[in-house]
Formats: structure tokens, sequence, C-alpha cells
């Protein structure tokens, strides 16, 4: 099937790929010199505030990093050996692109990349890609993992149905019932997204999705709603242990709050009811040994007293997360650097902390930030200043982080000093 929807044009050009990447099913933890003929090579593809920290993480390891994204000057570009600018969705270029820098490994970032083409790559032993193609392939596209979870692993999730039409949405959200939730089944950070409360909301919904999504194929997901007490991201690393074995860490639960599908809050550790912790660890546990390979997973999972649903999974270091850059004594991007290199990893907290969302505020093609040394006089907090070209006033431009005794504190001092901080626009 894959090769039905593999383009021949790849296909003829991977023909012509005159290298080939030896796959090791455990990859060697040795490091080269970067910009040498010994240089370890990752490309990420998305190069965003993830993307960044992430290079970072590898940049002080030694490694020789390639910066990809679908537009100049990302925040990843700005720190990385090299940076390009290409459609990743387009399979040729993405392809040719590999094929002149011929990376050791492949590092998604974001979801909306040719992940059939990485499949078919990897599969011909040209590319390593993290965690594995098959995994990225799965979870860019929300019928992929739902399906996987709920049916073949039994995990258990929202009731959900799948629609092409607004005639089939009518009829599924008729069947899940209301409140439920649409999104497009191609579609990250909330966008597209809508709670319908009844058949009224339906064409709202169906329109909105059809305009938020990433790529619009024109196919949604609507799930029953779920009233959870609290939800969690557990992020839960692959890592090669001493014994050369994948051994799964978990690190402390994520609590987070998402205002249109989109987070503006997280803090670590979130309390959880013992049998729920365990629930999550199962699920999580269940979910990424299926998908595979070496590297940290955020587990989005819904949670109300005892009860746990499995939401879905990023297969790669999750926005909530950046929380740990404050908490954990290795963050989510040293914890993923570290893993997909074969090296040995430290999930423990040093501190409870919290992070608070610094949103552009503005349409505008350039804007600057005021009240930096303000919010840092708030004691035990830190920001990060993405360096986004272009905002937005819904875009994700910062984010403060602060750690304290208690996790009460912290998200009070990390909200504050997210509000000190102004984006302002040139006039
Ligand atoms: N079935 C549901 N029941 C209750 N709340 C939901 C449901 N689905 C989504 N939500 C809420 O919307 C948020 C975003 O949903 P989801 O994670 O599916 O969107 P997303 O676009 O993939 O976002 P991201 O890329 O940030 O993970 C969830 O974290 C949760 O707060
Ligand atoms: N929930 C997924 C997520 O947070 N992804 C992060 O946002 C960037 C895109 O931001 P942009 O839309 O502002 O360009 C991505 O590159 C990634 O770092
Ligand atoms: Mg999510």
């Amino acid at each position: 099937m894959l090769i039905q929807v593999f383009p021949n044009t790849i296909r003829t050009l991977l023909a012509f790929t005159e290298f080939a990447v030896m796959i090791k099913s455990k990859p060697s933890p040795r490091i080269g010199t970067p910009l040498s003929s010994t240089a370890t090579k990752v490309m990420l593809l998305g190069s965003g505030e993830l993307g960044k920290e992430v290079i970072i993480s590898l940049q002080r390891l030694g490694v020789e990093v390639i910066a990809v994204d679908r537009y100049a000057n990302a925040p990843g570009h700005q720190v990385a050996h090299r940076a390009y600018v290409i459609d990743m969705t387009d399979g040729v270029a993405l392809a040719e692109l590999i094929n002149q820098e011929k990376p050791d490994l492949i590092v998604p970032e974001i979801e909306a990349i040719a992940t059939t083409a990485l499949m078919e790559m990897e599969n011909a032993g040209i590319v390593r890609v993290i965690p594995t193609a098959r995994a990225a392939w799965l979870t860019m596209d929300r019928e992929g993992i739902r399906r996987l979870a709920a049916e073949e692993l039994g995990v258990a999730t929202s009731p959900y149905r799948f629609a092409d039409s607004l005639k089939e949405l009518k009829a599924g959200a008729a069947e899940i019932g209301f409140p439920c939730v649409v999104k497009p089944v191609m579609s990250s950070s909330g966008k597209g997204q809508s709670k319908l409360s009844s058949i009224a909301d339906v064409e709202s919904a169906w329109d909105c999705a059809a305009s938020g999504g990433r790529v619009d194929a024109g196919r949604v997901i609507v799930e029953g709603f779920i009233d959870f007490d609290y939800e969690i991201t557990l992020l839960t690393v692959r890592a090669i242990g001493a014994d050369g074995e994948v051994h799964t860490h978990f690190c402390e639960p994520i609590g987070h709050v998402q205002v249109n599908g989109d987070y503006v809050e997280s803090w670590q550790p979130q309390v959880m009811h013992p049998e729920a912790l365990q629930k999550a660890h199962d699920i999580a546990k269940k979910v990424t040994d299926n998908l595979g390979g070496l590297g940290l997973f955020g587990v989005e999972l819904f949670v109300k007293h005892d009860m746990v649903w499995f939401s879905e999974v990023s297969p790669r270091p999750h926005d909530t997360g950046m929380v740990t850059m404050a908490s954990q004594e290795q963050s989510e991007f040293e914890l993923h650097a570290k893993a997909i290199l074969g090296l040995p990893v430290n999930v423990a907290m040093k501190t409870p902390a919290a992070s608070a969302v610094i949103y552009g505020q503005h349409d505008a093609k350039v804007v600057a930030f005021e009240g930096v040394a303000e919010a840092l006089h708030i004691p035990g907090t830190d920001i990060r200043l993405f360096g986004k070209p272009e905002s937005f006033a819904r875009r994700r431009m910062g984010v403060a982080l602060a750690g304290a005794a208690d996790v009460e504190t912290a998200r009070k001092n990390a909200k504050t000093a997210a509000a000190k901080i102004k984006p302002v626009a040139p006039s």
C-alpha cells in the first residue's frame, strides 16, 4: 500500500541516491566533530521553539545540526549549523535535501511533513527517523493514532467517529451525542477545533475545521467530550540502558490548562490518584512500545479520579513540557537529544515548577518585548523568547518559567512573569 501512495518521482530519485547510511539496530554513542568528515549529523524537520531547544541540547553534545522549516529565520534556524526553507510536505523536495545533507538521524519536530516519503526512505535503509518513520506517519493523522490506540491496543479513549462531509459529520455527532469536539484529522495547537453543544453547532464546526486544518484533508474526527478533573502530559522516554536494551522512563506528570485547544499554562508535578498514575504509565508504555524507536514522547491523557483516557501522543518533545526547563535535572529537550543518540537519561525532577505562555498579542511583522527585567525580578523565574520573525495575536512567542517550593506558588509566579512581558509592535 505504501508503494502505491509513494510518488514515482521520489522512487526514481531514491534509485539514483548514491549513498546509504548504515542503519544500526542500536545507534553507536560515538559522536564526531561537527563540520568534519567524522560529524554526527542530525536534521530537524520543523525548527520552532521546541526544535530550537533540541538543537541547543544537540549542539552541547557536539552534534552537527541542520534545521529545516517552512519559513526563514525560524527559531531553530538561528542556532543550527545550517538552515533550509522547504515545503516539508513535498516528498521530492525532502528527499533531495536528505540526499544532499546525508544526516545520520532525522528528527521530525512538527506533524506536517511528507511522512510516507520518510517511511520509504527508512525502508530503503537511507535514513533513520526519530523515533521511527511509522510513528511520525501514524501520529500526523488523528485517525492513525486513534485507531491504533483504541482498536488495536484496546486503550480507553473518548468515543469517536470520522467524517468526510457535513452530512457525515451531522450523523456522527448525533451518534456520539453532545457535548462533543470536532477537529481536523491533521491539525495541532487546537487549530480548527470546536466544542459543540447541539446539532445547531455542526455546520460552523465543519467550516472551522476546513479553514483551520494544516493540510485540508477534508476529514474530521468527532469525539465525545470527556468531563475530566484534569489533563496531563506524561513525558515518556525510550532510551538505551547500561545493559544495551531499550528501557522506558516516565517523568513526573505535567498538569496543564488549554484554552481553545492550545496550551496556556503547565506545571510539574501534577498530583494523581495512585491508580490513575499506574493506568497512565500502563497506557503510555503500551502506546510507546508499539511506536518503538528511541526518544521522548508526550503522552496526552485525561484523568477523572482513578479513570484515565488516552487522547493523543507526540513522538517528540511537547509544548506543555517546556516546564521541564525549570523543573527537571534534564529538560525534555536534553532527554530527547540524549535518548536519540543512544545515551543514558535522567528523568529526575529538581523542583516543582510552572510555565506560562507569552502570546504575540499583535499581528505584526516584528515585535519587541518590554517588561523582561520586571518579569525576572520575580523570584525563581526565567524566560525564553523564541525569536519568531513574525507575530500574530495568538502566536506563542515566548514562555515564562518559575520554580518554587510548591506548584501553586510556581504557577502564580509564572503567570505574573508572563503578564509583565509586553510585546509591542512598531507603529
Ligand atoms: N474529547 C475531548 N474531551 C474533552 N476535552 C478535549 C477533547 N479533545 C480535546 N480536548 C481539549 O482540547 C485540547 C486540545 O486537543 P488536542 O490535543 O486533540 O488538539 P491538538 O490540536 O492536537 O493540540 P496539540 O497539538 O497542542 O496537542 C485538549 O488538551 C483538551 O483540553
Ligand atoms: N503543539 C505543537 C507545538 O507547540 N509545536 C511547536 O510550535 C511550532 C510552530 O509554531 P508556529 O505555529 O508559531 O510557527 C513548532 O515548530 C513546534 O516547535
Ligand atoms: Mg494535544
